[in-house]
């Protein structure tokens, strides 16, 4: 008799569980470990205190990212720069003694290869297709790009797979987002899941893993990919995951940790096993047009406030639950805005152009294209560009992008979370807009007091180049 039809969530869950309990709990198998530097400290901790070692150093890799500056980390004489924020300091310094410590692989803060998290793993093909990976992180949904099933962890639980190389839980449900026809010139995968999570909602994907289906997205770089999964936490989804191809094998090969010769032709052939089987069914299912997609951005405090870049800024009114209402009502209020205002009028004074959710060469190159030969407006105080690794950086510059950028008056920045978060030094002003490719818009996401608004990096260009929220299709007919 054939097998039930499984999506293919469902079956990298089954390729990895060890034991399943009577209540459906799972001890699950946990294939690569990704640690940066904010949230392991107490878990190395509770080891060291319980005289623990790591099970597998080898599957683990480590990388700073949230508190590194972005400036200069080397001083002219070679010798390392001080962070001056203590507690920045501390974490920085504690991976830095754990990583050897423990044994376990490590990217130090001036390393080529350091980055963020998200970029570096795909990057250096440590996340691999149909491997389960987690990070104490909840963007690690990023690496579903590239068909893995990888969540984001709590500390404890960055305690237990560093301790056991597994994980206790209980399957999640599935859910399945179609995107149906083509992406209209000028929309980018951001445009996507940022219109993907206005009409799901911050909680559409609540207690789900999220496979994004249709051709769309068989059409779609790694980078786009990655940027796509990244944000499926916004959505509420525990995980997303696109189904790897050939794109991503094409990307992967030869990566410093992808696997080689034999290895990797067993492994492609049971990665290519994985799509989803004809006639599995998802728990719930999402259709979404993609011909109604247009360059997104967001205008409050919750990544599901986003609105075409044509439109204007919804009344609070028009929300049918009241709850959402109010919080209109205090977004609107926290950022300075007012109903009815076309998004293309609200005036930025800050650009920043990085994260994990689009920082990659393709994101670069994307900006890069709108600035050429233009700079920014006299209006915009602040622009930066944050490449998410040292080997992006490298790229970009060997393609001339940072000359692109500087020309247009941005400053070229060394890699990390940066102004994303704002746990390093670089932060919004209280009362200052930013456009940015970054994926929150939370109160105080980019520094006390700072007004976030989300967009992809062509869009954040094109805002540079006006000084104000603009429909880069627009810029880029002169
Ligand atoms: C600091 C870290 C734990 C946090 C996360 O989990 O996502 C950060 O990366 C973020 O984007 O808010
Ligand atoms: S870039 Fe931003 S979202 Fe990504 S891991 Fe760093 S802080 Fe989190």
């Amino acid at each position: 008799m054939a097998s039930k039809p499984r999506t293919l969530y469902e079956k990298i869950w089954d390729a990895h569980v060890v034991e399943r309990q009577d209540d459906g709990t799972c001890l699950l198998y946990i294939d690569r470990h990704l640690v940066h530097e904010v949230t392991s400290p107490q878990a190395f901790e509770a080891l060291r205190v319980s005289g623990r070692t790591v099970r597998r150093p080898d599957l683990t890799l480590a990388v700073p990212d949230h508190n590194v500056p972005t400036t200069a980390r080397v001083a002219p004489d070679g010798s390392r720069l001080p962070i001056e924020d203590a507690q920045s300091a501390a974490q920085l310094a504690a991976l830095e003694s754990n990583a050897p410590q423990f044994g376990i692989r490590y990217i130090d803060a001036v390393a080529p290869e350091q980055g963020i998290v998200h970029v570096v793993g795909p990057e250096q093909g440590f996340s691999l297709p149909g491997a389960t990976i987690v990070c104490g992180d909840s963007h690690t949904a990023a690496h579903g790009g590239i068909g893995a099933l990888a969540f984001g962890i709590g500390t404890s639980e960055v305690e237990h797979v560093l301790a056991t190389q597994t994980l206790l839980l209980r399957q999640a449900k599935t859910m399945e987002i179609r995107v149906e026809g083509q992406l209209g010139p000028g929309v980018t995968p951001k445009d996507l899941i940022l219109h993907v999570i206005g009409v799901i909602g911050t909680a559409g994907g609540t207690g789900h893993v999220i496979e994004y289906r249709g051709e769309v997205f068989e059409q779609m770089s790694v980078e786009g990919r990655l940027t796509v999964c990244n944000m499926s936490i916004e959505g509420g989804a525990r995980a997303g995951i696109i189904a790897p191809d050939e794109t991503v094998y094409d990307y992967l090969k030869g990566r410093p940790y992808a696997p080689k010769g034999d290895d990797w032709d067993r492994a492609i052939g049971w990665w290519r096993s994985l799509a989803t089987d004809e006639g599995a069914s998802f728990d719930k299912s999402v259709v979404v047009d993609a011909a109604d997609i247009e360059p997104t951005v967001s205008w409050g405090t919750s990544p599901e406030d986003v609105v075409a870049i044509g439109g204007a800024i919804p009344e609070p009114e028009s929300f049918a639950d009241p709850s959402k209402q109010e919080a209109a009502r205090k977004s609107l209020d926290y950022m300075g805005l007012t109903a009815g205002t076309p998004m293309e009028d609200i005036a930025i004074e800050n650009v920043f152009i990085g994260s994990c959710t689009n920082s990659r060469i393709e994101d670069l190159r994307a900006a890069a294209s709108v600035l050429k030969g233009r700079t920014k407006a006299p209006g915009v105080r602040w622009a930066i560009v944050v490449p998410g690794s040292g080997l992006v950086k490298r790229q970009a510059e060997a393609e001339g992008l940072d000359r692109i950028f500087t020309d247009a008056g941005f400053e070229w920045r060394e890699p990390g979370c940066s102004a994303c978060l704002a746990m390093n030094p670089d932060k919004v002003p209280p009362g200052e807009r930013c456009a940015s490719t970054s994926n929150r818009n939370f109160v105080g996401r980019q520094g006390p007091g700072s007004r976030t608004h989300l967009l992809s990096p062509a869009m954040a260009a094109a805002a540079a180049v006006n000084g104000r929220l603009t429909d880069v299709r627009k810029l880029s007919d002169g």
